[in-house]
């Protein structure tokens, strides 16, 4: 059994714990421990994950409840916008939901940010469960409170700070992830290497056969640190008003090479783009050796991950509109981008001065 409790605090008197197991047997228990006591659940989750545990979870949740109410998303990133998130404040209305009622997101990263934007908004604001079923949604997503929604293909662009009350995550379900689903999740594992962490780094590098081939204690250590170093620089930082942007290594590029994919690419592949783009810049500077810079491609291409584009696949990924693209993304300073670079392997920083060749050398570098 793999058991760890990890408390995030935020805001100087808040809390709320991360859940670190391989089954969903401990999940009531962790609901009846809550200081809140909730008449009705509503559970959103998608179309994939449904078939694998709504059950499950269900049967978990019988007889703290009053009342469950079910809500199926279709899967996938297209799922996360406004249409989708009214149609969950609809259901909510319609069976009466008020502010002492629960919703738990069951999935992945779409279902966590689209549960968690409904949770900040629906009367303005109600308590959320986050379940991450994804590798991605573990290690990253499920943790910190961003939750919004892609508003005209502008990743993320509406939004809210909503902190879950619990996360529970269950690693067993990592079984079921598809392989492609999977990497993705190590776009966001890999960037936790690069960002802060270089030890974590080289032990990812050498347990290549053990994560892809999905061994339970390898996965149940990986989702820990991940969470760990999350939880760590969301509580130094919940609003992202400063160190909590390193989190966004990888993401201006990737964001924008995201867009540009119509949602083709996943967000994990789109991180990894990114974090060649970044890495490129990062040695450009003089800041990692060339070495480094190889190695970390290398890291990305280990897992499975892609570290350019085709433009021959798509045609709009032009160096002009990627960088359009990049500046459009939330991470403007007046009119310069601020851009997560590496000062060296596991320490991240924040640098304003590129001008746009710069950034056009780097987008020519994942053109490939
Ligand atoms: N809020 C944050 O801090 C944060 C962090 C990183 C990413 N994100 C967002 O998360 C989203 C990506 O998350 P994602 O990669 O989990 O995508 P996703 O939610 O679309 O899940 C990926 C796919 O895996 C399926 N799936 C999930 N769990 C499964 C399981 N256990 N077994 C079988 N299938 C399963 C889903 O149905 C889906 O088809 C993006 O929208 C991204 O912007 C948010
Ligand atoms: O939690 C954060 O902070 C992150 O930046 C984590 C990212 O992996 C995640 O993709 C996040 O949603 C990006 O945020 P955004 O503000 O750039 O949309
Ligand atoms: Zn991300």
């Amino acid at each position: 059994m793999h058991y760890h409790r990890l408390p995030v605090s935020y805001e100087d008197r808040h809390s709320y714990d991360i859940l670190i197991e391989d089954s969903f047997s401990a999940l009531k228990a962790e609901i009846q421990r809550l200081p809140s006591y909730y008449q009705r659940v509503c559970i959103v989750t998608d179309s994939n994950v449904s078939q694998f545990y709504l059950d499950q979870l269900r049967q978990e949740l019988q007889g703290i409840f009053q009342q469950i109410v079910v809500h199926i998303l279709p899967a996938g990133e297209t799922s996360k916008n406004l249409a989708c998130a009214e149609a969950v404040y609809e259901q909510m209305i319609e069976a009466r939901f008020d502010r002492h009622d629960l919703l738990i997101a069951l999935g992945g990263g779409v279902v966590g940010d689209l549960t968690g934007f409904v949770a900040a908004t629906y009367m303005r604001g109600i308590d959320y469960i986050q379940i991450p079923t994804s590798l991605l949604a573990q290690v990253d997503s499920s943790v910190g409170g961003k939750t919004g929604i892609d508003f005209r293909a502008y990743k993320n662009m509406v939004g809210a700070f909503k902190m879950p009350v619990l996360v529970y995550m269950n690693i067993s379900c990592l079984k079921t992830l598809d392989p492609l689903q999977f990497t993705c999740g190590m776009g966001e594992v890999i960037k936790y290497g690069f960002i802060q962490d270089k030890g974590f780094y080289r032990w990812l590098q050498t347990n290549v056969k053990r994560i892809m081939s999905r061994d339970l204690p390898a996965l149940a250590q990986m989702v820990y640190t991940s969470a760990d170093i999350k939880r760590r620089i969301c509580q130094l930082d919940p609003r992202e008003e400063g160190i909590r942007s390193h989190l966004n290594f990888g993401h201006t590029i990737g964001h924008a090479v995201e867009k540009l994919s119509s949602f083709r690419l996943y967000h994990g592949q789109c991180v990894s783009i990114g974090s060649a783009a970044a890495l490129y810049l990062s040695h450009k500077l003089g800041k990692i050796s060339t070495a480094d810079l190889k190695e970390g491609i290398q890291t990305l291409t280990d897992f499975g991950l892609p570290v350019s584009v085709d433009p021959g696949d798509f045609p709009q990924m032009t160096t002009d509109n990627i960088l359009l693209a990049s500046k459009s993304d939330k991470k403007m300073q007046g009119d310069r981008i601020r851009f997560v670079i590496l000062d060296a392997i596991g320490q991240a920083d924040t640098y304003l001065d590129f001008v746009d060749d710069d950034l056009r050398e780097a987008i020519d570098f994942i053109r490939a």
